[in-house]
């Protein structure tokens, strides 16, 4: 018989349904309701984007089981079984229920990954405790991926994504070295800069490998989706970048990388998509924006290989 490794697989995690947008909130405001008012705003932006269905979390299903997959063809492996278990921050299966549901199936040996490339200790380092927490309280070992922004095959592809795009604006008839690239991700309280979090500087060495890889001529990174809460958090936010582009630098193509974020959710399909796209268009700017990785099979690879290097296989 395989000897069965466990790969613990995190992410955020989204609601099920229309109905789980509550206590998903709930959850994030650890424990607080949201007012009425608040919990309508987001209800608003799901219902934007999904008209009632949700498709996010088929989308993580469909990421754990092809990394299944993906580990137990490699080469490498071929004396191991792997069985991933999904973990999620903030929904069911939580962190904790995927670590459980291990020890459950008589896993001895356990190795973890988030579906998000880059560390910080308000993401990954959160995930991580959290696992690390249920695993000792049940005699689980368990040893963790912190990071894989400069996975050589995560940029590749990425990159992959961007030269398509810029393929298509140029279709359309503009110059492709004109396009500005904006590669961005999930804004943090500024205070994580203080703790001397990689946060920033991994997400910066990312956008500058795929730039690079795709050949970009005129490139920056700029945040989104801060959280309206009253302390600073980092900035410029693409809104502002947009207007800045636009008033000081006449930009007319911009296309949004968000290197930061690996599937179709809230930040990519409202943030992007839907507010930033109306803002731009305001402007009379065409913005595109690269599709997600979701299951793409060289991003499977990243993580795969990701976990296998940890093994040391
Ligand atoms: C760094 C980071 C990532 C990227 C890394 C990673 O993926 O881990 C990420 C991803 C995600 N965030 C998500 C959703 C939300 N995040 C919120 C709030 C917050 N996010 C934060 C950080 C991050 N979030 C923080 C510091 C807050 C403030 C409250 C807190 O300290 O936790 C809120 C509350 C309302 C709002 O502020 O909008 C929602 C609804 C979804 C799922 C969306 C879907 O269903 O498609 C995903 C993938
Ligand atoms: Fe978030």
């Amino acid at each position: 018989m395989k000897n069965k490794i466990g790969v613990l697989v995190m992410s955020y995690g989204t609601p099920e349904n229309m109905e789980g947008i509550e206590s998903y909130y709930t959850h994030i405001r650890r424990g607080n309701k949201p007012t009425e008012e608040q919990l309508k705003e987001l209800t608003d932006r799901y219902e934007a984007i999904v008209g009632g269905v949700f498709p996010l979390r088929e989308n993580t299903d469909r990421q754990v089981r092809t990394l299944q997959d993906t580990l137990n063809v490699d080469p490498r492996s071929a004396d191991l079984e792997f069985v991933c278990y999904q973990g999620l921050k903030h929904a069911a299966p939580y962190i904790e229920d995927g670590v459980e549901q291990m020890v459950q199936d008589g896993i001895k040996e356990a190795f973890g990954i988030v579906l998000a490339p880059h560390y910080s200790t308000m993401s990954v380092g959160s995930y991580v405790k959290r696992a690390q927490a249920k695993a000792d309280e049940l005699g689980l070992q368990i040893s963790f991926v912190e990071s894989y922004h400069m996975h050589p095959k995560l940029i590749e592809a990425f990159a992959d994504r961007v030269s398509a795009k810029l393929n298509q604006f140029e279709e359309a008839g503009a110059d492709r070295d004109s396009v500005r690239v904006l590669f961005s991700a999930h804004s943090l309280p500024e205070r994580i800069l203080s703790v001397g979090d990689p946060y920033q500087e991994q997400l910066l060495e990312t956008s500058k490998a795929v730039a690079e890889r795709a050949g970009v001529k005129k490139w920056q990174f700029t945040w989104q989706s801060a959280g309206r809460t009253a302390e600073p958090w980092l900035g410029p936010d693409i809104l502002d970048t947009l207007q800045t582009l636009n008033k000081e630098e006449q930009v007319e193509d911009v296309l949004v990388a968000p290197v930061g974020f690996v599937s179709d959710h809230l930040e990519v399909l409202y943030d992007l998509d839907i507010e930033a796209k109306s803002i731009a268009k305001e402007m009379d700017m065409r913005l595109e924006r690269i599709d997600s990785l979701n299951s793409d099979p060289l991003y499977m690879e990243a993580l795969s290989d990701s976990v296998i290097t940890l093994i040391g296989l």
